[in-house]
């Protein structure tokens, strides 16, 4: 492949990503992360700006040192001491880059610097030949290039190569511009300046308006050949152009960009968007391209057809190709016939072993009343086709619970059990934790919790607390949901329904061994 029809991806998640951290990150997350970032075979990775604290300058040192693979590059304003700590900090490294900027558009030049754009010039001017003493690899922005008219831009372009830029940054610092016109910056450009091609043009797309990726993407096809990205699209304000997705757009489209190509290893995607939102703790939406929780669920009967007769009718590319195991085909009212066949062969059933059309109308209702059906509640409808949520084995029959500063908490739980009124209390950590004991002892299962969320349904003092929980139970999960005003009585419903489940599963365990015994009779 040509180097020409390279697109270079710039991974900035360690720098203008952890912009957008109202904590910074720490040098260990910092490490763990670049090494994560480093697997998905990025071109370079800007990992800090080594003179905003000691603590920065130590991380960017440490990643120097033993992040291997991509060029290493650091942040340094058009100033001597940030050139100075940059090219000190990346010593180590065994590719480095100094990226240096200043801005160029009439209102940061006036207002931010104080500067004309002759001063900001010669200001950039001297900090690239300060740079070339640690490196031959200068990179130079000009920021708010996007709101920067472009004879000033090609002005102090030419002068910032002849200096010795190796690398142009365009960046659309505050996410102004649409594709069109960046797109048409890049060509102007090209055209325009003289020594253009000593250089590799860059963009660097903020998404304030949701256009960072389109506008990335644009400038690639005018001609620039690196993209500034960060894992997620984290960054300042409303973040960055997303790396997995320009990169998934590039593969999946190659009948649009061949032989254009980037060297991402997309199979690495998830599993490095899956650190990043945990160390970072920016959860990431459900429905976020590529990374998304929905991005492969199909949850519509039409769409869980197709998707069962062949996976391109609605998935335009593999999960696997982004390292997801699966799609996934969620049971839902709007699920159809088809799936739930298709869930029940795979479960072991045969369409001897059911009436599809009754049992379709019982999973309606359920659906209807739960929203979401898992693989047990679907057993229990073979089984016991009318099926309804209220038919509770367990019901919260009372709660209290007690807390306060620097003490333990308690709670005492009621549990109705068929006819009997089980109560237990206990201790623990706080409320919850003390309810979730005293559930224990009353259903003396060992009961895993694997994963408690708690999510507000509504605003101001009245809002809902509901309270999810995933919690295993003889190598099998389950999922529970509780909604209360108190977040204490949400979780113990969320809790007594996975007691419900289980119960229900049991039930069908023995449904099963006892068809099984019958079959075994028969056959004899
Ligand atoms: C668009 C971007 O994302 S740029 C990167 C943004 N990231 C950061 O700002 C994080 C790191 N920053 C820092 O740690 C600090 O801001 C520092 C160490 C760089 C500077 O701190 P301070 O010296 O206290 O200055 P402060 O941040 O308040 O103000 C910025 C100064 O840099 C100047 N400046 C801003 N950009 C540049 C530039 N590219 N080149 C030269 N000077 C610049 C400003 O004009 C201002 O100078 P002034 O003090 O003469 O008015
Ligand atoms: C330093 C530059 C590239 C930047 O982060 C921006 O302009 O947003």
């Amino acid at each position: 492949m040509s180097a020409d029809n390279k697109i270079w991806i710039f991974d900035t998640t360690l720098r203008d990503g952890e912009q957008a951290l109202r904590a910074s990150l720490s040098q260990k997350q910092k490490i763990q992360l670049a090494h994560a970032i480093a697997r998905l075979n990025v071109d370079v990775m800007e990992v800090g700006f080594p003179v905003s604290s000691p603590g920065d300058f130590d991380s960017v040192q440490r990643i120097a040192r033993e992040v291997k693979g991509p060029v290493i590059c650091g942040l340094a304003r058009a100033v001597a001491g940030d050139i100075e700590a940059c090219g000190a900090a990346l010593k180590d490294a065994e590719r480095k880059r100094i990226h240096t900027f200043i801005a160029t558009s009439p209102l940061h030049l006036e207002y931010k610097l104080r500067k004309t754009l002759q001063q900001a010039t010669e200001q950039a001017v001297a900090a690239i030949r300060q740079a070339s003493r640690y490196t031959d690899d200068i990179e130079f922005s000009c920021e708010d290039a996007g709101r920067t008219p472009i004879d000033d831009l090609c002005y102090i372009i030419e002068r910032a190569i002849a200096a010795g830029a190796t690398t142009i940054n365009i960046p659309d610092t505050v996410g102004y511009t649409i594709p069109t016109e960046f797109a048409a910056i890049i060509h102007a450009l090209k055209n325009k300046v003289p020594n253009i091609d000593k250089a590799r043009l860059s963009v660097h797309c903020h998404n304030d308006l949701g256009l960072a990726v389109a506008n990335s993407i644009s400038a690639v096809q005018a001609g620039a050949r690196q993209i500034e990205c960060t894992v997620n699209g984290i960054g300042e304000r409303a973040g960055n152009c997303s790396l997995e997705e320009v990169a998934m757009i590039v593969k999946t489209r190659q009948d649009v960009f061949a032989p254009l190509y980037t060297n991402i290893k997309t199979t690495e995607i998830y599993r490095s968007s899956h650190l990043v939102s945990q160390i970072c703790n920016m959860p990431i939406q459900p429905n976020k391209a590529v990374v998304g929780e929905n991005a492969f669920a199909h949850s519509s009967g039409i769409h869980q057809d197709g998707v069962l007769k062949a996976q391109n009718t609605y998935e335009i590319m593999a999960p696997e190709q982004v390292g997801i195991r699966q799609n996934e085909l969620n049971l839902t009212s709007r699920s159809g016939r088809h799936v739930i066949q298709h869930r029940l062969n795979d479960l072991g059933y045969s369409k001897d072993d059911y009436n599809l059309d009754e049992l379709y109308q019982s999973f309606l209702a359920l659906a209807d009343q739960k929203g979401r059906v898992f693989d047990y509640d679907l057993e229990a409808l073979v089984f016991f086709q009318n099926l309804q949520e209220q038919d509770e084995f367990y019901r919260l029959e009372f709660l209290s619970s007690s807390t306060h500063t620097g003490h333990v908490a308690s709670a005492t739980v009621g549990l109705r059990c068929g006819d009997n009124l089980l109560t237990e209390a206990a201790t623990g950590n706080g409320p919850v934790e003390a309810a979730f004991q005293a559930i224990q002892r009353i259903s003396k299962l060992p009961i895993r919790m694997v994963d408690f969320n708690l999510s507000a349904k509504g605003s101001g003092e009245d809002a809902l607390g509901q309270v999810d929980i995933i919690a295993e139970f003889e190598g099998r999960r389950f999922h529970g949901a509780g909604l209360a005003t108190d977040i204490v009585r949400a979780s113990v419903l969320a809790y007594v329904h996975v007691l419900n489940m289980i119960q229900r599963a049991q039930q069908v365990d023995a449904c099963k061994q006892a068809r099984q015994r019958t079959a075994g009779a028969e056959t004899e």
